[in-house]
């Protein structure tokens, strides 16, 4: 795998977010932030929530647009194009994109378990595609994509997708069959954080405190944790032992959780994560006739 961390350069050209939900927004979010890409060259587009084109209009000065007589035009100029609807509109929206694309119309698609054959085989042509999957910590600049390439890509297109994503967090490139196991890791990982903190948040007003302090305590326990991690470079069970006194609370406290099979249910969740976007993938696959 090969890690490149952020970059600065700027994208001039016109981007289309096909898909205005939370991935699309962390993205769009993070971009505008670092100012990679002016508000003005961006578009996003959805089916019908209107109220919700208007929120992102106001927050982040993009164009916005679901009105179906302009969404062809808006695509047939657009030369990036990220897909970020959902796997069970994909097929769709791929069908109806394929006739409006040029031939070097970047296709960065963030759509979980979807590939890249058969992103090609609905939109009926051999796109230039970027399968990505990124996470919502893009908004923040703190996202961690992975992504591969189809081999119609081209250099100034990689550019493009590395310096859309390196905007907003770090990018790994992986061969596409690896991308499952990173959404497990990765595109889905936040969620499983956020739950551990939903449960240790919990404990804490159960054992007496308030939940302002409970917040406090556990974001900074855990926001302290991973700098731990990538600061000192050590390994998270070296870091591990040195909270873990012998015979002490936090020993008592790793037992109770390897009684719950804590380390196999976390890699049991991560593989029937990978699992489930293989799935997904597959139902899409087998729509196509
Ligand atoms: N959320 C996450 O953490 C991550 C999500 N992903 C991937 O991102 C993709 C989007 O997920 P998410 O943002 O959570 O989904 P959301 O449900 O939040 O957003 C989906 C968007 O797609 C729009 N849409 C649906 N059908 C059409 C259509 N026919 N034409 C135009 N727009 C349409 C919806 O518009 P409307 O509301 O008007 O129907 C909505 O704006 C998924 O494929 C997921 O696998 C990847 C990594 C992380
Ligand atoms: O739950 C999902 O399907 C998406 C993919 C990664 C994160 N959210």
């Amino acid at each position: 795998m090969n890690k490149m961390s952020q970059q600065q350069a700027m994208i001039t050209e016109p981007i289309t977010f096909y898909g205005a939900g939370s991935m699309a927004e962390a993205i769009v979010k993070g971009l505008i932030a670092k100012t990679v890409v002016q508000a003005s060259d961006i578009t996003m587009l959805n089916r019908s929530n209107s109220r919700r084109l208007d929120e992102l209009q106001q927050l982040y000065s993009v164009k916005v647009s679901n009105d179906s007589a302009a969404v062809p035009e808006i695509l047939q100029n657009s030369p990036v194009i990220v897909l970020a609807i959902k796997p069970k509109d994909a097929a769709e929206v791929l069908r109806s994109l394929g006739p409006l694309l040029s031939e070097d119309t970047l296709i960065v698609s963030v759509i979980a378990g979807l590939t890249i054959r058969t992103i090609q085989d609905l939109l009926g042509r051999k796109q230039p595609v970027a399968r990505t999957m990124p996470n919502t910590s893009s908004s923040i600049g703190l996202g961690a994509t992975g992504i591969s390439y189809s081999k119609e890509i081209n250099d100034r297109q990689r550019q493009t997708v590395m310096t859309l994503f390196g905007a907003v967090g770090t990018v790994t490139i992986v061969e596409e069959d690896k991308l499952e196991i990173l959404t497990g890791i990765s595109g889905s990982g936040p969620a499983y954080i956020y739950y551990m903190m939903e449960a240790m948040m919990a404990a804490g007003i159960r054992g007496g405190l308030t939940p302002q302090q409970c917040r406090e305590l556990t974001v900074q326990t855990v926001l302290g944790a991973a700098r731990m991690v990538q600061l000192t470079g050590e390994e998270p069970s070296a870091l591990r032992a040195k909270v873990t006194s012998p015979n002490g609370s936090t020993q008592a406290a790793i037992e109770t959780l390897d009684k719950g099979d804590f380390f196999e249910t976390v890699i049991a969740a991560v593989a029937r994560c990978a699992e489930r976007s293989k799935e997904m993938g597959a139902a899409l696959k087998e729509g196509i006739s």
